[in-house]
């Protein structure tokens, strides 16, 4: 890691002494004289921490600091002074600079206050690289698709992430709503702050309440100590609610009055605890449905939908199936260190023909298992589950009983890695059965 400090001070006899003493501790160190020169080094160099005069000939240091901290914010700086006064020290600290020490009375303070402010700089930038990485991950840059379904689903998200608009996404399981509500979350003023998800199928009634706005000591028993709910560690950021059509309908009131007051009472609590969190749900169902069924509250349907986005099936999006599976297939092959580079045709066919009940979660799923059990290059038609024959070409064109036998011996003698006795075993049938099916269908010898 770098440690490189720069030094404005216009005495150059004092610069020339610090100098030389923080080199001895392994810092590169570079000099100016004047607030400007400071400046143009900082632009040119990676410096993490400043030391910094306050009586500069162009320029008051403390004032120097704010401007540092505007262009660098991960810049740590610490202000010395000759004729210390205490206004000065605070307004160094108010703009932001790490420490402020008095030249001559604090020498033995410098080295290790120095340690100190670098370690602050190293971690600041570390969480901050960290934090760019995940909001990478999150962006919509990570959505693959370019049909024009999905492509309409993404504007209308990326439009709404902006502002603090309570958003509904409605699909299908598996049809991405929660990497919808991450983007929208990360592509969003509130991407530093926390971005809380909660199952609210996962969860009892009683549970769920606990858990989303935390309860007091001795609310029920078991509870022991105060425990502070999802809302509190979500405030500021984002809650994603999935399946929210699961929810019970007095909790459902709950949120409601977190939607419209930004405010909830724990379980146990007499008083109102406030947040401001901006609620992004989900739901596969037909909320109006539930509402007529008196399952789900209208008021909350209505604040819920000021902003849907449907997200398309896989099968209304069937131009995104090759694009989608050949990403997962560059995922899968870097995790499992396997060299497939390629698809057959006919195991795309067999992808792009068959019913996806499970969206995008399922085609994954058929991926990472061909991949796993793929012993070439490509990966070939024989490596879907059967129920993709009935589409697949060059699969069992014909609905005879001999057909399927075929196929299926195949699959099995590909996946025991032709291991007959195991592959019998598997079948449930003898040996020489088995190798008089080899032979009748010509399988391999
Ligand atoms: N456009 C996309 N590009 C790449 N992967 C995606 C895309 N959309 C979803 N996925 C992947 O598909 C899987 C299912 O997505 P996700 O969990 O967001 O769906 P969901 O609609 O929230 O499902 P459920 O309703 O069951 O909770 C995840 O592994 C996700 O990474």
């Amino acid at each position: 890691m770098q440690q490189n400090i720069l030094i404005i001070d216009d005495e150059k006899k004092l610069n020339g002494l610090l100098t030389r003493i923080i080199e001895l501790e392994g810092y590169k160190v570079f000099q100016a004289y004047t607030g400007k020169e400071g400046l143009k080094i900082l632009a040119q160099e990676e410096i993490q921490v400043v030391i910094s005069d306050v009586k500069l000939p162009d320029v008051n240091g403390v004032e120097l600091v704010k401007q540092i901290k505007e262009k660098q914010p991960y810049v740590e700086v610490i202000n010395l002074t000759a004729f210390g006064t205490i206004a000065d020290g605070v307004l160094s600290i108010k703009n932001g600079a790490f420490d402020y020490i008095t030249k001559g009375d604090d020498n033995d303070k410098i080295l290790p206050m120095l340690a100190r402010a670098m370690d602050k700089a190293h971690l600041q930038l570390q969480v901050h690289n960290l934090q760019n990485k995940i909001v990478k991950q999150f962006t919509f840059e990570g959505i693959v698709g370019h049909s024009k379904a999905i492509n309409a689903a993404i504007d209308l998200a990326k439009k709404v992430s902006v502002t603090d608009t309570t958003v509904l996404l409605l699909g299908e399981t598996g049809t991405g709503k929660e990497v919808f509500a991450h983007a929208i979350h990360y592509n969003s003023k509130r991407k530093t702050e926390n971005f809380v998800a909660v199952n609210c199928s996962s969860f009892s009634k009683e549970l769920l309440e606990s858990e989303l706005f935390g309860h007091k000591a001795g609310a029920f028993t078991g509870a022991l100590k105060e425990k502070k709910g999802l809302f509190e560690e979500a405030d500021g950021g984002t809650m994603f609610l999935d399946e929210i059509g699961e929810m019970d309908i007095n909790l459902q009131a709950k949120i409601l009055r977190v939607i419209e007051q930004g405010e909830f009472i724990k379980v146990g609590d007499t008083k109102t605890t406030k947040v401001n969190v901006r609620i992004i749900a989900a739901t596969n169902r037909k909320l109006e449905g539930e509402i007529a069924k008196g399952n789900f509250r209208e008021d909350l349907f209505y604040r819920l939908s000021v902003f849907q986005i449907l997200l398309p099936s896989l099968n209304e999006r069937r131009d995104d199936i090759g694009l989608l599976a050949k990403h997962y297939l560059k995922e899968y092959t870097r995790k499992v260190g396997q060299k497939i580079n390629d698809m057959s045709p006919e195991f795309l066919s067999g992808l792009e023909k068959h019913n996806w009940k499970g969206n995008i979660r399922e085609l994954k799923n058929i991926i990472e298992r061909a991949v796993i059990i793929c012993d070439g290059p490509t990966l070939t038609v024989d490596l879907l589950p059967l129920d993709f024959y009935d589409h697949a070409e060059n699969a069992p064109s014909s609905f005879a009983l001999s057909s399927i036998e075929k196929h299926h011996i195949n699959k099995i003698l590909h996946y025991t890695k032709g291991n007959k006795t195991e592959t019998a075993r598997l079948l449930g049938i003898g040996l020489t059965t088995l190798y008089r099916k080899i032979d009748e269908y010509e399988l391999e010898k």
